[in-house]
């Protein structure tokens, strides 16, 4: 099943956006993500979707049908919120069931359903406890095989991890990801977690400041950022962003008169920011040469985050892999140097080239991706 969201807005108050403008198309059987930091209207979208709550503007339409005005229970959908919403005096079989009496469902079809929806979560040996007998995971996994059971095609998901520990939200991502796979289910899947969008979804929607950040598949996002809000966004450690000067004589881009970046043709301003993620610096001890300070080392086994002070004030943070030497001295004096791909952003924020290699030794113009003129 499609859905397709055209030009959706939602003002609370009648003054300001919320949402503003949501405009794309879902398709049948994808796993979608809508994800953005706490506050920027995912949850009001998904219920926007449901039917739970009213569209200020646009409309809404489930396999060509325009459902904008129709009630929840009319839009083949089905939903799993955060806190599960189990009937805590029900037990399992009958929390899985609930629906579909409501539906006045054939007792045998019912049963059939059940089973095998309990089935699917490994949760058949405890259809006779009461939610509260059960532990958080089970709990979350009730909720998935109600939704299961309920037959429709497609299944909103509202942070539905949020309160597991991270060992079994890492488990039940790909649960949730094999079932949905199986099932072929159109997913909705909301989180705040941008880990988990990465690696559970088909194409993910960045939101922020009531708007579409960007729309793409993870890779497309991570390689790819439309803007410094989604470059920052996806990848830990943060992608460090630098204000930048250009030297049109060097034809290089400049940050704190001690590292550069090497440029294609075409940069038309003075100004830019410089985005570079924390794998894409060279940090060493030459002799008689630096530019940066260490200002902090964690070492975490595989490898190291060292925060560095560069001589103009700027500070970065860059990962060290198969940190052999990790003794790294409060500030030690160190040279810091790109390697790598990098990122440069106009003074608003938007993506207008890509530089650097990805070998991390030598540059290609062909690496160099040109998106000014889109
Ligand atoms: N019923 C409501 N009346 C007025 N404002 C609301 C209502 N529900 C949500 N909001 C506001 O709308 C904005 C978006 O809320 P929403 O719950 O959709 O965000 P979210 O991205 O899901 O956040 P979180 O990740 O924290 O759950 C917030 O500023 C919130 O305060």
């Amino acid at each position: 099943m499609t859905i397709e969201l055209k030009n959706i807005g939602k003002s609370y108050d009648g003054n300001s956006w919320t949402l503003n403008g949501i405009t794309t198309e879902i398709e049948s059987g994808e796993f979608f993500a809508i994800v953005g930091p706490s506050g920027c209207g995912k949850s009001t979208l998904l219920r926007m979707i449901a039917g739970l709550i009213s569209i200020s503007e646009g409309e809404i339409e489930i396999d060509g049908k325009d459902v904008t005005n129709l009630p929840p229970q009319d839009r083949n959908l089905t939903m799993v919120f955060q806190n599960y919403a189990l009937f805590p005096f029900l037990s399992v079989r009958d929390n899985v069931a609930f629906g579909l009496k409501e539906h006045k469902m054939d007792a045998e079809e019912i049963k059939r359903r059940v089973d095998e929806a309990l089935d699917m979560v490994n949760l058949t040996e405890y259809g006779d406890r009461k939610p509260r007998d059960l532990s958080g995971g089970q709990r979350q996994r009730v909720a998935v095989a109600r939704a299961i059971a309920s037959d429709a095609e497609i299944c909103l998901m509202d942070e539905p991890l949020s309160n597991l520990d991270a060992q079994l939200r890492g488990k039940m991502r790909s649960e949730i990801r094999m079932l949905q796979q199986k099932l072929g289910l159109t997913m909705i899947y909301v989180t705040h977690d941008q880990v988990e969008a990465m690696t559970m979804a088909d194409r993910i929607m960045v939101l922020h400041d009531s708007k579409i950040q960007q729309i793409g598949t993870p890779l497309e996002i991570y390689n790819h950022p439309a803007n410094t809000f989604v470059a920052e966004f996806f990848g830990t450690p943060r992608m460090n962003l630098l204000e930048a000067t250009y030297d049109a004589r060097l034809n290089k881009l400049v940050v704190d008169e001690s590292l550069e970046f090497d440029c294609e043709d075409g940069m038309d301003r003075d100004d830019y920011i410089v985005g570079v993620r924390p794998s894409g610096f060279s940090v060493e001890k030459a002799a008689g040469r630096s530019n940066a300070r260490v200002v902090n080392a964690e070492y975490l086994g595989n490898m190291s985050i060292v925060e560095l002070e560069l001589d103009g004030g700027d500070e970065i943070r860059v990962t060290v892999d198969d940190d052999m030497n990790h003794d790294w001295m409060i500030n030690q004096r160190m040279l810091v140097k790109p390697q790598g791909i990098f990122y440069i952003f106009d003074k608003t924020g938007k993506l207008f080239a890509k530089g650097g290699s990805s070998n991390g030794t030598s540059r290609s113009e062909e690496e160099f991706v040109a998106t000014a003129a889109r």
